[in-house]
């Protein structure tokens, strides 16, 4: 098989001499479609990933210089419930990289950066898929973030299931299956895509604001996540059976001693590990090898009958050792953040994102249930008091044995927008 790249630097000039054009030699000058306004104002506290907290919000107006119209750039979107988000971790402070990380969900335990979620990358572009509350004019309100303010946003992309989530990707027929039948969602999830079902739907594309999931997950709070079984379901042709594990090519994988968790709601975890995915080319499945060459093998051999899990996670991401923590409030903070809902604090009158004192407890739980501690903190420092801001609210709080207590929400000294 031909490679697709050279060995050494790409050259940069065509044979005449010629620069090359920098699309071509992947080279690219960004400019940001927009700077996000998040409730987040800092890394510290800003949830690992957009599903740790469902009552994050941000708002992203399309910049003026980019389209002369915004607006005319949005049409259409506001028909989908998820956008992903393209953006550069504009404050990760340095552009070096190394080519381990150690995410704070593995507990200091190393592994490869593109096995990650890690900000700290080649290039430095981040990917959150977000929840799409509303597009008015040239500006897109979000929920379930996990941007800082001022975040440099590059693109937006509509999430559509079918594209992006595997137990949505009709295979195509092969001879020796059986044809496609139609089956409903729910049904699809008691096939072998779906042991492990978990507290939230997955997103779906939706064609109607009533046919909205209610939420992404938020482990922190389930209260309003419908069952599985509530959702409106949804009619997709899959075929029966699907290739198997192995046909995938799964077991060289585990042929490496690492378990792996099969996925049905494949697209999103809260922490920083990626969910493989079996890589589907054309019929191909991609090997894991160590040699040079990537080895191919064929998708669809000898043994139909089994089951194919839809995503695969490596089981340290889903078994990861940081715990989640139970979030309590001090009677004081309670009545700050009373205080500080109603207006009783310095004259302000409501949160800028939050829209009760209620959904703004629901956030700073949901954050501190998911230990935003780095590593250095958890384990080494003697230090248990944490801070964080979120929205107008300045966070106090510390870390005991398998818990987080808020002492103190005062108004933040620089509110900001
Ligand atoms: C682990 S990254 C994941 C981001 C995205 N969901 C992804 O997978 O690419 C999320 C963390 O990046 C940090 N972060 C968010 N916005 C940032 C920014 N603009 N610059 C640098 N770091 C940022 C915050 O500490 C947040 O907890």
């Amino acid at each position: 098989m031909r490679g697709l790249e050279e060995p050494g630097p790409r050259p940069t000039a065509t044979p005449c001499g010629c620069p090359k054009p920098a699309l071509e030699t992947g080279n690219i000058l960004t400019e940001p479609i927009g700077y996000l306004e998040s409730c987040f104002s800092a890394k510290n506290g800003t949830p690992r990933q957009p599903s740790v907290c469902r009552h994050s919000r941000a708002c992203l107006k399309i910049r003026k210089n980019i389209f002369n119209n915004p607006e005319h750039s949005l049409m259409g979107l506001e028909q989908f419930s998820h956008v992903w988000i393209l953006f550069v971790f504009h404050k990760n402070g340095h552009l070096s990289t190394k080519a381990k990380v150690q995410p704070p969900r593995l507990n200091g335990a190393k592994t490869g950066v593109f096995s990650t979620r890690s900000p700290h990358r080649p290039n430095a572009i981040g990917l959150t898929l977000a929840k799409l509350e509303k597009v008015e004019g040239g500006a897109v309100y979000l929920s379930g973030i996990d941007m800082i303010h001022g975040t440099p946003v590059l693109d937006i992309k509509p999430y559509i299931a079918d594209y992006d989530s595997p137990q949505n990707f009709v295979e195509p027929l092969q001879h020796n299956q059986p044809k496609p039948r139609a089956v409903s969602q729910s049904e699809g999830k008691t096939d072998g895509c779906d042991q492990q079902l978990s507290e939230c739907e997955e997103p779906q594309p939706c064609h109607s604001t009533e046919e909205k999931p209610k939420c992404l997950e938020d482990r922190a709070s389930e209260d309003n996540c419908p069952s599985p079984r509530d959702t409106t379901e949804t009619q997709r042709a899959v075929p029966e059976p699907r290739v198997s594990a192995a046909d995938l090519g799964l077991e060289s994988r585990r042929g490496h001693g690492v378990g792996v968790v099969q996925e049905q709601h494949g697209t999103r975890d809260p922490e920083e590990g990626t969910q493989r995915r079996p890589r589907r080319v054309r019929g191909l499945a991609l090997l894991q090898s160590s040699s040079v060459e990537p080895q191919w093998a064929p998708l669809h051999p000898a043994r139909p009958a089994e089951r194919t899990p839809c995503s695969v996670v490596p089981a340290w991401v889903k078994e990861a050792p940081v715990v989640r923590l139970h979030v309590r409030f001090t009677p004081h903070a309670e009545v700050d953040l009373e205080l500080l809902s109603s207006g009783g604090v310095g004259g302000q009158t409501s949160f800028n994102y939050f829209q009760s004192a209620e959904e703004a407890k629901c956030a700073i739980e949901a954050v501190l249930s998911a230990d935003p501690r780095s590593v250095y903190r958890r384990k080494l420092c003697q230090d248990r008091l944490f801070y964080f801001t979120v929205d107008l609210a300045h966070v106090t709080c510390w870390f005991g044995d398998g818990f987080a207590e808020v002492l103190r929400i005062k108004l933040a000294s620089e509110p900001f927008r």
